[in-house]
């Protein structure tokens, strides 16, 4: 991936990337990484509680906890989540879990590199000291449960596109995830994204579409419950805190002027996260 042309690089900008599958090179990692995540969410809802989200959002958000798509949900995602971050005491979780972390950081920031080519800027563009010198790289175990019925607003997770730069994701072999490949196209259809062995989904983020000035289109999804348990893996990856997100020098023009105005990254990203999730204080003992 690292060796990508400069041609073959553009090929991705002219078909505008949306949702690519990678080998995974380091596929035991991913493996080992949701066995741990199966323990986890086996234990008891009230040992779970005792690590509930915190003001930062590290940390177990129980079932129904978010909301993505409010204006086709009736309730919220029938999924509960742990955002890594605060300390599980399960055997070898921790080394667990700071090893997939490496990995997927480097291959998030491989393909960085690539986008970076794919918008004619240097390959190292990112790299930068606020940019990815410096991400927020945050891994977030799912399990999602139940029977989706778009119909009668219930999903396993509702439709949204990432907020950040680049997702990485990693899936158990249980379908559910699905993309709108065109979100400008109405009634959207929606295509379910194969679980392949050994494969990444890479899905990009509006940070990323801002930054591109809509070069990139960030990755609209969505995930429906079969009525089995589904276990996945995404691993944000975004600019430092600081980064000022505006318009890469390169994604604009007389002719193409910058469509989004500049945005510091923690100001977008700490206004999604509380819009999609209930407040904290409901799950305080009266
Ligand atoms: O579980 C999946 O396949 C998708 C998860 C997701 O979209 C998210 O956490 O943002
Ligand atoms: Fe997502």
């Amino acid at each position: 991936m690292e060796n990508k042309t400069q041609e073959e690089a553009s090929t991705i900008k002219v078909s505008s990337l949306t949702c690519i599958d990678l080998a995974n090179p380091n596929f035991q990692q991913s493996a080992v990484s949701l066995k741990q995540s199966k323990k986890f969410f086996a234990l008891p809802l009230e040992e779970k509680m005792k690590v509930l989200r915190n003001e930062n959002h590290r940390g177990y958000s129980p079932v129904l906890d978010q909301i993505l798509d409010p204006e086709n949900q009736v309730d919220g995602d029938y999924k509960e989540s742990f955002f890594i971050g605060i300390e599980v005491v399960l055997p070898g979780w921790r080394a667990t879990m700071e090893k997939y972390h490496q990995e997927a950081l480097r291959v998030c920031k491989a393909i960085a590199r690539l986008l970076a080519l794919a918008l004619d800027l240097d390959t190292n563009y990112f790299d930068k000291p606020e940019m990815l010198g410096n991400p927020i790289a945050v891994m977030r175990l799912l399990r999602y449960e139940g029977m989706s019925d778009p119909l009668k607003g219930i999903f396993g997770c509702g439709a949204h596109s990432d907020y950040g730069m680049l997702t990485l994701l990693a899936t158990d072999s249980v379908t559910g995830l699905q993309i709108c490949k065109d979100k400008d196209v109405k009634p959207r259809k929606w295509e379910y994204v194969p679980s392949i062995k050994g494969a990444y989904i890479v899905n990009l983020g509006d940070l990323l579409e801002r930054w591109s000035n809509g070069i990139f289109k960030s990755t609209l999804h969505r995930v429906l419950g079969n009525g089995q348990d589904r276990y996945s893996i995404p691993f944000f990856i975004e600019p430092s805190h600081d980064c000022l997100v505006e318009c890469l020098p390169t994604c604009q023009s007389e002719n193409n002027l910058p469509k989004y105005p500049a945005i510091k990254c923690s100001t977008f990203l700490t206004q999604r996260y509380q819009q999609s999730h209930v407040n904290l204080s409901i799950y305080k003992q009266p």
